[in-house]
C-alpha cells in the first residue's frame, strides 16, 4: 500500500499522534501551536509552482487508511474463489487524488479550532517537492475503495485529540 500524507486521529480523541520532540511533520506542528506548545508554524516556502507557492501534498485520513488496508485483505480473502490465488504483488496508491498547500492546512485547522494559527515563512526544507498527490483510480476499481474524509474532517480529529491530551500520551494516567 502505497500512502501519501498519512494524517488524523481516532474520532474518540483518545488514539492520535504524540511525537517526540519537535514535530517535523506539518499537522502534528499545527496542532501543537494551536494547543500553546509551540508559537508559530515554519511555512517551509512560499515560492513553489503551486496555487500559493506553498508545498502541496494529498493528506489523508488514517481511518480511510485503515479502511484501504481492510479492502486489500478482503481481496486477497475470497473464501467463494478459493482457486483464485495472489501471486507477485500488486501497488495501491492511498490517498485522497486531491492537494491541499500548507496554507490551506493552516486555514482548515484554524477553522476546526477556532483559535488563530500564526505562521512565518521560511526558506524551503531540502528535499522537499512542490506538490504531491495520488491517482487512487486503482484502489477503486480494484478494492472498491476510496478515502472519504475531508482535510477539514482530518483537522477535526487531530484538534479533538490535541485538545483532549495537550501533553500527548504523557499526559493521560
Ligand atoms: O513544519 C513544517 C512541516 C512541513 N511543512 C510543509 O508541509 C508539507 C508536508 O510536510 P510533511 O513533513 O508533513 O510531509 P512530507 O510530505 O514532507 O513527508 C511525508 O511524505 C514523505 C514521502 O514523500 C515521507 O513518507 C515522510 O515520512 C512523510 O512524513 C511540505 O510541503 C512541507 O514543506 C512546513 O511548511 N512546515
Amino acid at each position: 500500500m502505497r500512502y501519501f500524507n498519512p494524517v488524523g486521529a481516532h474520532p474518540s480523541g483518545l488514539i492520535g499522534e504524540d511525537p517526540l520532540g519537535i514535530p517535523n511533520n506539518l499537522m502534528p506542528y499545527i496542532a501543537q501551536v494551536a494547543i500553546g506548545k509551540r508559537e508559530c508554524v515554519t511555512v517551509f516556502g512560499n515560492d513553489y509552482d503551486t496555487p500559493d507557492g506553498t508545498g502541496v501534498r494529498d493528506y489523508i485520513h488514517i481511518e480511510d487508511l485503515a479502511a484501504g488496508h481492510i479492502a486489500a485483505l478482503r481481496k486477497l480473502h475470497q473464501p467463494e474463489q478459493p482457486e483464485k490465488e495472489f501471486k507477485g504483488w500488486i501497488a495501491y496508491n492511498l490517498g485522497t487524488g486531491k492537494g491541499h498547500s500548507v496554507l490551506e492546512v493552516i486555514s482548515a485547522f484554524q477553522k476546526a479550532s477556532n483559535r488563530e494559527i500564526k505562521y512565518c515563512i521560511a526558506e524551503r526544507r531540502l528535499g522537499d517537492v512542490a506538490q504531491s498527490f495520488a491517482d487512487a483510480n486503482k484502489a477503486f476499481t480494484e478494492l472498491g475503495w476510496k478515502a472519504e474524509k475531508t482535510i477539514l474532517d482530518m483537522c477535526e480529529d487531530t484538534w479533538r485529540w490535541q485538545s483532549q491530551n495537550p501533553n500527548g500520551f504523557h499526559g493521560t494516567a
